[in-house]
Formats: C-alpha cells, structure tokens, sequence
C-alpha cells in the first residue's frame, strides 16, 4: 500500500529579487512524519514554510498538499500553522486566551460568521489538549512566552489539522519549557496523528524528537530519517554552516535561555 503524501515540494526554486534563496528542493512528508527542517541562517528555511503556504509562489516547480496542487488546494484548516514571532503579546493585549485560540476557526467558519457555543466548545477542547485550559479567561498578554507558544498551538489546533507548521516555535521559551513543549509535539503526532513540520536552529534537540530530518541551504543537502542524520559527517555540516556547527546550537540554546 502507498504512503500517504501530505505534502510534496517538486524541484521548486524562488528568487525575491534576481538572486536565488530557494533552489530545486524537493522534499515530502508522508502521514504521521514529524519533519525537522535545519539549516544556516539566511538559508531559506521560513521561505520555504511561505511558498508551502501559497504566500508567495514558486518560480519553478510544483507544491502539493494532500495531494492537491496548490493553486486548487483550498483545504487551509487542515493546516495549522505557528509563526516564529506568535509568542510576542505585550501585558496589555486586550484578548483573552480563548479568544485568540477562536480565531483559528476563522478558516472553517469564515471571517464574518459570529461564533456559537459549540466553536467555545471546540476552542476550550483545544487549550485542554496544550494543558491551558485554566487560562482561557486570562489576558493573553500576561502568559509567559511559553505559554503562549501553547495558546498558538491551541489555536492552530481547533480546526482540526492534519498537519501541523511550526516556524522556530521555541525562540523566546525558556529551556525546561522546550522539554514540555517536545513531549506536546509528541502527543500530538503520536496520540493525534498529526503531521508535524518544524523549522529550528537546535540541531541537537529535533534529532532527538522528530522521525525525519531536512537540512538545506537554499537546497536539500540532506534528507533522510533522524537516525540516519546523526550520522551525517561532521566536517560535512560545519562546510555547509560555514563554522562549528556544535558552536552554533550552544550558542542558541544561550540565547534562548536568556530571552
Ligand atoms: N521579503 C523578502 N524580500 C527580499 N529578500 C528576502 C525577503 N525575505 C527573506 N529574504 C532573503 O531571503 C534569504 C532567505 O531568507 P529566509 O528568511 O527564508 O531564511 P531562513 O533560513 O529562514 O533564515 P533564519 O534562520 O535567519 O530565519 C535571505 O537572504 C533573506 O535576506
């Protein structure tokens, strides 16, 4: 029987300008992968989590979710989507935590439909799933950065997703926080099924959670399961980051721990 395809980038290549940040990747996720995209700064990785999401498009190639290009592909509340700056709130954002995590119904409702009982249900079943539960009345503002981070799940999560896009989602989290955060990715791909694709510069720690592994610099240099990458050549991985490439994890664990 075949694997199913979640998502399928076909050769594509994008240039904002004349020069090429995206070169001939190809890559796929098939049902229940949880994908750690690495790669060098500058190297493409959140350009290609926008062409994946139809912001900007492909001067060559082709991208397919669940099968559908992507020019006809109008299923987004399959998608879930968590930014890198989503864990940002100042104290005095006036929305509570459960209307935030509402608006990740906007795609299955439409944006001018007002919400009923049933779609608070839903968004109190989806901060129950990221333990937030007790916050929902709570100004969204005032919650840690990692708690955050667990509302914007939670409010990828209330539309039901197959798959699940996270961009750098533990920058401005604390350490012991990273910990709880992999073990709710965990679940959701484990428990839930959910197809999971997460760019991160903390090479270390997504080889240990995620099942597969995709390191470019503009393109693919490797593709392939975790295990296998842990066995990618260290000289390989400092040519393609220009330096130690152990330096460079160190370096950001620090700067995550101190934000
Ligand atoms: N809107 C834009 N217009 C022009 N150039 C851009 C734009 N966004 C990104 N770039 C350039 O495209 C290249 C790839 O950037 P991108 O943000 O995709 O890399 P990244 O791997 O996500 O980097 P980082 O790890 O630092 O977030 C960089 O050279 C960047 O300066």
């Amino acid at each position: 029987m075949d694997t199913e395809k979640i998502l399928e980038v076909d050769h594509v290549s994008f240039k904002y300008d004349k020069e090429w940040v995206v070169r001939d990747v190809d890559l796929s996720i098939d049902k229940g992968q949880f994908l750690g995209l690495v790669g060098p700064n500058g190297s493409g990785k959140s350009t290609l989590i926008k062409l994946m999401l139809g912001l900007v498009k492909p001067d060559e190639g082709n991208i397919r979710l669940f099968g559908s290009k992507l020019r006809h592909f109008n299923k987004w509340q399959e998608v879930g989507f968590v930014s890198q700056k989503a864990n940002s709130f100042n104290s005095g954002f006036p929305a509570t935590v459960l209307e935030v995590v509402k608006t990740g119904l906007v795609s299955r409702i439409g944006a001018f439909r007002f919400f009923n009982r049933k779609h608070k249900e839903k968004a109190i079943e989806a901060l129950r799933v990221v333990e937030m539960e007790e916050y929902a009345y709570d100004s969204i503002g005032e919650l840690s950065g990692g708690q955050q981070q667990r509302v914007f799940i939670a409010r990828a999560l209330v539309s039901d997703p197959s798959l699940l896009i996270l961009d750098e989602p533990t920058v401005g989290v604390d350490a012991k926080h990273v910990t709880d955060f992999y073990d709710l990715l965990a679940k959701l791909n484990s428990e839930q099924g959910i197809s999971l694709l997460m760019v991160t510069h903390d090479i270390g720690t997504i080889t240990e959670h995620a099942t597969h592994v995709v390191c470019m610099n503009k393109t693919v240099h490797f593709h392939g399961a975790s295990e296998e990458y842990k066995e990618f050549d260290d000289e390989a991985l400092n040519r393609l980051y220009g330096h130690s490439v152990q330096q460079l994890t160190h370096n950001y664990q620090h700067e995550e721990n101190q934000l």
